[in-house]
């Protein structure tokens, strides 16, 4: 169902006014009827079936313009994590009678997070100006009006005190409802965190392909941010249904099917949350191998918090953000192409950066720490050592990120409004 093509010229109706003016209108005609004909079919086609989830809530829908038969749209998500905020610019295109296709994702990353402004509200309104302009200048001026354009937070703004974060998200409203995009009145809001797990796993099983074929394997995802870290899989053993607490499995409807995924974040359990942890209190202790004191800590943090898994050993696993980064920064994996592991190496590498660390300075002084993080939450959650994860940043030029699942909800829930028998 996924294609990506070259950016198409959109702007051919301005070449003759007269003329273009004739066209634009026959266009115009057309695409009401053809519109009015294919409103009742599915358009991504999810429902979020879990109770207590929150999806977007709009009056209108956003609506393209007809050009080679194509309907193209956009869509604006911005991804307010606790360590950055990234616009991600998606341009799709819907072939006539079919269903749309992703062809293009403009991204940019500024840093800090949302959350780093929480005592200074009216600064963080820059930023998200500056982003604001990338999709500006990335969306044909035709276009902005029918956008949408929505933000969700993440775990930054899950740990403030709740009216700090509210103050900064009514900043973020007032500079969305300014813009020339369509904001409607869920445009802004922190996500919960297992629909942070649900729209990753969206977004790598659609990169991948699974969710084209009806009952064929799909692919499990770990994500850890700086602030909380998600699981998600599609578990097929029973035995794992019966096993996960409640709060773990939430069900999800999509492209005429209903999945049943595993799927929990941890919150304070981001790689920043746990540095944070770890240091808390082991001040004036003789040092012996640094390895096994860091680890010592680390299994302190983790006891009784992550819910283990046997399933996890058989699913194949995408891995992104802190994973990479940290997997890239001590030459385990392509910082560029990214690449495969198996979950041992992050500790193999732990022991040599720490036993490194002991004798002289590094120029990461976290790696040690860090590493020992990643390698214990990995066998926390099942991770028998020898197996393989893939790690990623992108996908077909896409960052692997819960941006893309969450805006194809979104847009779902704004179509399904306007053709609720669909
Ligand atoms: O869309 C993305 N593309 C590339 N890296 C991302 C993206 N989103 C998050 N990251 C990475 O995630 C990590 C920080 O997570 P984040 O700031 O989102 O924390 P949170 O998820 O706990 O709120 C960093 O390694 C950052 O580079
Ligand atoms: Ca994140």
């Amino acid at each position: 169902m996924r294609k990506i093509s070259n950016h198409r010229s959109l702007r051919v109706a301005k070449v003759a006014y007269p003329l273009g003016l004739c066209v634009g209108l026959f266009i115009y005609v057309a695409y009401i009827k053809w519109h009015r004909a294919t409103a009742t079919q599915a358009f991504f086609s999810i429902t979020r079936a879990a109770p207590g989830t929150r999806w977007g809530q709009q009056a209108h829908s956003p609506q393209g313009t007809a050009t080679d038969g194509h309907e193209v749209f956009y869509g604006i998500m911005f991804d307010a994590g606790s360590t950055g905020t990234r616009v991600h610019v998606f341009q799709f295109a819907r072939p006539p009678r079919e269903t749309p296709t992703l062809t293009h994702e403009t991204f940019k990353a500024l840093k800090p997070g949302l959350s780093a402004y929480a005592d200074d509200v009216e600064k963080s309104a820059q930023g998200i100006q500056e982003l604001l302009d990338v999709a500006k200048q990335d969306i044909p001026f035709d276009f902005w009006k029918a956008t949408p354009l929505v933000l969700k937070a993440t775990a930054g703004l899950r740990l403030l005190p709740g009216e700090k974060a509210q103050k900064l998200l009514q900043k973020v409203k007032e500079v969305f409802k300014a813009s020339p995009f369509l904001v409607g009145d869920d445009c802004v809001s922190i996500m919960n965190g297992t629909d942070e797990g649900v729209s990753a796993w969206i977004t790598v099983n659609f990169l991948t392909g699974s969710l084209k074929t009806p009952g064929g394997s799909s692919v499990g995802m770990l994500d850890l941010g700086g602030g909380s870290t998600q699981i998600a899989f599609l578990p097929r053993i029973e035995g794992t249904l019966q096993a996960s607490p409640p709060g773990y499995l939430t069900a999800l409807r999509m492209f005429n099917r209903t999945y049943k995924l595993y799927s929990y974040s941890y919150l304070g359990l981001g790689l920043m949350s746990a540095r944070l942890a770890i240091l808390g209190g082991v001040e004036g202790q003789p040092v012996a191998s640094l390895h096994e004191l860091c680890a010592a800590r680390v299994s302190e943090v983790l006891r009784n918090r992550v819910h283990r898994t046997e399933e996890v050993k058989h699913v194949d696993f995408y891995a992104f953000s802190y994973y990479y980064d940290l997997a890239a920064g001590v030459g385990l994996i392509d910082a560029e192409k990214g690449g495969s592991l198996v979950v041992g190496d992050f500790e193999i590498a732990a022991k040599y950066v720490c036993r490194t660390l002991e004798t002289q300075p590094q120029s990461s002084p976290f790696a040690c720490m860090d590493l020992t993080y990643v390698s214990l939450l990995l066998q926390e959650f099942g991770f028998p050592r020898s197996k393989v994860l893939k790690l990623t940043r992108k996908i077909d030029n896409v960052e692997t990120s819960w941006a893309l699942g969450a805006i194809f909800h979104y847009i779902d829930s704004l179509n399904r409004q306007k053709s609720p028998a669909s």
